[in-house]
């Protein structure tokens, strides 16, 4: 699991560890840890051209000493002030003696051209706005590919905001990020987490001195020990009885696929509410599923998954699902039947688009503030919120969130949707809260869409759904029933 912390959280953990420890020591070990790095990026370190751009505080702190070392090493190191007068004097003083120069602003794109490795230390987590004047000038030469160099940036990318992932102005796209201490919303959240690069988190000691984690980024490990563990007494409905309530004429294959999803998400049994037409799609493409018109002629359930590919009617039959005082999964169309507020189970899988007409704001806004948004609707439906997309965001009415890893935009395709929801519902009836099924569910859809990239390039639905027993497989290990 990375766990993910605010500023206010580090500058706290980091006062009480500094305590402890002798003046500077703090800021060397995230040094040496931010050397070794680079070291393994250079191609030799003597001889190489090291370019550091340092901003006025801490960070650009963090970039002179390493480049100071890696100069004591032989690198050729050269930096850019951004704020000359204020700039670390300590870092300045070692960088200096070590045989590094600085360099004059009109010489920084000739430097920048030239250089094997540049260091982005204009701001860390004391960074607010984004970057303006030189700093965005600079910013600029690396993003429009003006250096052969790796760019390297320390602790996060320049001018991205730390504890939303959001990107209000100019910014470092970096080739490669090492972070110190914990991680940060913006290493893991789109837009900002796009320009973070590779992630090289540096341990400096910091951990026992943070709180519990509001934000964390599940691994393998953790998604095999929430998975639902089929017990040996188990029988199907003791496995959890999950109802889907999906597809249209207009859409029968979101049914099918939602069920297909649903299959695979170790609920013991799968009941499909529609109309006779789409019932006949979905059985003839899954004999093990069971069928009825409506939620309440389809027999009892554990949870519901509702609304992909619903189309415009049916209202009735949500409200039925959504007041069984059950757990619900509400998907698409679904969404457009919410109550005023969830007082049971509840998660809301909307895109962009979907969460932007449900709050009244512009899809690129959602887009832009994906944590804000996705925290801001939880709270008001008192839902877990699924937010998919680039970086899928589940977001807990208690304000805890999980940033799923494993997307992949080879997911990006009709139909994909509905396999998530129908996973998703099929791991709340099998007995997972609502901010796990979620979580889970998105980490193995992701997977699925990785797998079916890798064995058939663009992948459709149907290729990712055909993937999720091997996901399953290779997670849960040997484990069997009972
Ligand atoms: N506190 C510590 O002991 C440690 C800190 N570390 C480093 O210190 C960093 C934090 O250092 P600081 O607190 O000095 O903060 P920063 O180095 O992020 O910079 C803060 C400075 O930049 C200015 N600033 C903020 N936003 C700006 C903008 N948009 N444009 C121009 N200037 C802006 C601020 O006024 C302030 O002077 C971490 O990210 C990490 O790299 C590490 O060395 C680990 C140990
Ligand atoms: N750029 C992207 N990167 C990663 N995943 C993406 C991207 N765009 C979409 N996805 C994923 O693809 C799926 C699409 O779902 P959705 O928009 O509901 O499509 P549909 O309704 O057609 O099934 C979601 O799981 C979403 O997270
Ligand atoms: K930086």
């Amino acid at each position: 699991m990375i766990a993910v912390h605010t500023v206010e959280e580090i500058r706290a953990a980091e006062k009480a560890l500094m305590a402890q420890l002798p003046a500077g020591a703090l800021m060397q070990r995230a040094v040496a840890g931010l050397v070794t790095v680079c070291a393994r990026l250079l191609d030799g370190v003597y001889g190489a051209r090291v370019v550091v751009l340092a901003g006025a505080g801490s960070n650009g702190g963090d970039a002179l000493w390493a480049a100071a070392r890696l100069a004591r090493r032989g690198a050729h190191a050269q930096a850019f002030l951004l704020a000359p007068e204020k700039a670390h004097a300590e870092g300045l003083a070692a960088f200096r003696a070590a045989g590094g120069r600085l360099v004059e602003p009109a010489g920084a794109a000739d430097a920048l051209a030239e250089a094997d490795l540049v260091l982005d230390g204009i701001l860390g987590i004391g960074g607010r706005g984004g970057l303006r004047g030189d700093a965005a000038l600079l910013a600029g030469l690396l993003r429009a590919g003006r250096t052969a160099g790796a760019v390297v940036a320390v602790d996060l990318p320049s001018g991205v905001d730390p504890d939303t992932g959001e990107t209000p102005g100019a910014h470092v796209i970096a080739d490669h990020t090492v972070t110190f201490g914990t991680g940060k919303a913006a290493l893991v959240v789109d837009p900002a987490a796009a320009a973070a690069g590779v992630l090289h988190p540096v341990d400096i000691g910091l951990e026992p001195y943070l709180p519990e984690p509001r934000l964390t980024v599940l691994d393998d490990a953790d998604v095999a020990v929430l998975l639902p563990d089929p017990g040996r007494e188990s029988d199907k409905y003791s496995r959890g009885v999950v109802g889907v309530l999906a597809g249209s004429g207009q859409f029968p294959g979101a049914a099918v696929l939602a069920v297909g999803g649903a299959l695979h998400g170790g609920a013991g049994m799968v009941r499909y509410a529609g109309p006779e037409s789409v019932a006949t799609e979905v059985r003839a493409r899954w004999p093990e599923a069971i069928a009825g018109l409506s939620p309440d002629a389809v027999g009892r359930v554990q949870a519901w998954t509702v609304g992909s590919g619903l189309g415009d009617g049916r209202g009735d039959d949500v409200h039925a699902a959504l007041g069984a005082g059950l757990p619900v999964l509400v998907d698409a169309d679904g969404l457009r039947w919410l109550p005023e507020r969830f007082t049971g189970p509840a998660v809301l899988t909307p895109h962009a688009g979907e969460l932007a007409r449900l709050l009244g704001v512009e899809r690129a806004e959602v887009e832009a503030r994906r944590l804000h948004h996705a925290r801001q609707a939880a709270q008001r439906w008192n839902a877990v919120v699924l937010l998919k997309g680039s970086t899928t965001v589940v977001a807990a009415p208690d304000g805890r969130v999980r940033v799923n890893p494993t997307g992949t935009s080879a997911l990006a395709s009709a139909g994909t949707g509905d396999v998530l929801a129908g996973l998703a519902g099929s791991l709340l009836a099998g007995g997972l809260s609502p901010f796990d099924a979620g979580s889970v569910g998105a980490y193995l859809h992701g997977l699925a869409g990785r797998r079916a990239a890798a064995s058939s390039g663009y992948p459709s639905a149907g290729d990712a759904l055909a993937e999720l027993p091997g996901v399953v497989r290779s997670l849960r290990g040997v484990v069997g029933g009972g």
